[in-house]
């Protein structure tokens, strides 16, 4: 058994964890440049804890400049063991309303202009993320959404797209009829595949904000709507994280999953072929390995 570390990495609207015990704004440095904000440490329920605002606090990064390397890096690197990402997110299902949460599994990757990697020309990896989160810290997920009352889907294919801006009506009715989405933010990706390059278990909690742009009755998301049902989501998302440790618990197997493993045969690059400026910069998140 591992010490489990959780880690929160807070979406639009979560830029703190006021429940947090012991708490303590940390600043790291990373081989990949700052992280979004310094990260808030401490114990909730006799867990250890990380939060990590994803924009700063205030929002000051837009989704395409979040430094997504840097900020899983500094989990790693902090002795994060899991990784669960709170985000807005619009929907393409009547049945996921506003104010529903929705416990992502899979992922449709359409961001184009951001770094999706830790590994490169030096050290070549090749990891699975056919099943880009993990079953076990999902299902735990969905059961504290439970508990804490909010009306919650366990699974649904998340569309990550570039933004800033909202997606067209043409794009929000293809990425729902013919790309069979179900909810559309822009954060999620790169953020899934590094985490599962640094090895970290990660669950993704989509909160639905609005209907994009696609449903007859809705016309076209607007951010004054978000902002509106954001707070009230918020306040769901901190009631179930309050309830993880709880679920979870201060020490953890192995993943089942073998998240915690993902780089096990990862790696292509022939040892004596591999660049030891970029080993140097791999230190936290493929140590394990190198
Ligand atoms: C505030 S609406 C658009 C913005 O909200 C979501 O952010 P996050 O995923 O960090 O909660 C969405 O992805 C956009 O970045
Ligand atoms: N409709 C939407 N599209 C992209 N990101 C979002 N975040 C919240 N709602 C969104």
């Amino acid at each position: 058994m591992d010490k489990m570390k959780l880690a929160v990495i807070g979406g639009s609207g979560l830029y703190e964890l006021e429940a947090l015990e012991d708490r303590r704004w940390v600043s790291v440095d990373t081989p990949w440049g700052a992280p979004s904000d310094e990260i808030l440490t401490g114990t909730l329920g006799g867990v250890e804890m990380a939060f990590l605002p994803r924009h700063g606090r205030g929002h000051v990064h837009s989704p395409s400049e979040v430094p997504y390397r840097a900020n899983i890096d500094a989990l790693k690197r902090l002795g994060v063991t899991d990784v669960i990402s709170v985000s807005a997110c619009g929907s393409f299902r009547e049945e996921m309303a506003p104010g529903d949460f929705v416990i992502v599994d899979q992922f449709i990757d359409h961001t184009f202009a951001r770094d999706k990697s830790f590994f490169g020309t030096g050290c070549v990896a090749h990891v699975s993320v056919a099943h880009p989160t993990c079953p076990r810290l999902g299902d735990a997920c969905h059961a504290a959404a439970r508990e804490a009352g909010v009306r919650v889907h366990r699974g649904g294919t998340y569309l990550a797209m570039e933004g800033p801006q909202f997606s067209t009506m043409a794009e929000s009715r293809m990425y729902r009829e013919a790309w069979g989405a179900d909810v559309i933010g822009m954060t999620n990706m790169p953020e899934a595949k590094l985490a599962r390059e640094a090895e970290l278990c990660y669950a993704s909690v989509a909160m639905v904000t609005d209907f994009d742009s696609w449903h007859p009755d809705h016309g076209a998301v607007e951010i004054s709507d978000i902002i509106r049902v954001m707070s009230g989501n918020g306040d769901k998302a901190r009631r179930m994280i309050g309830r993880l440790p709880f679920l979870l618990g201060t020490q953890r197997d192995r993943c089942p999953h073998n998240c915690d493993r993902a780089l096990e045969h990862a790696i292509m690059t022939a040892p004596d072929r591999r660049d030891p400026t970029l080993l140097a910069r791999l230190d936290a998140v493929a140590g394990r390995v190198l």
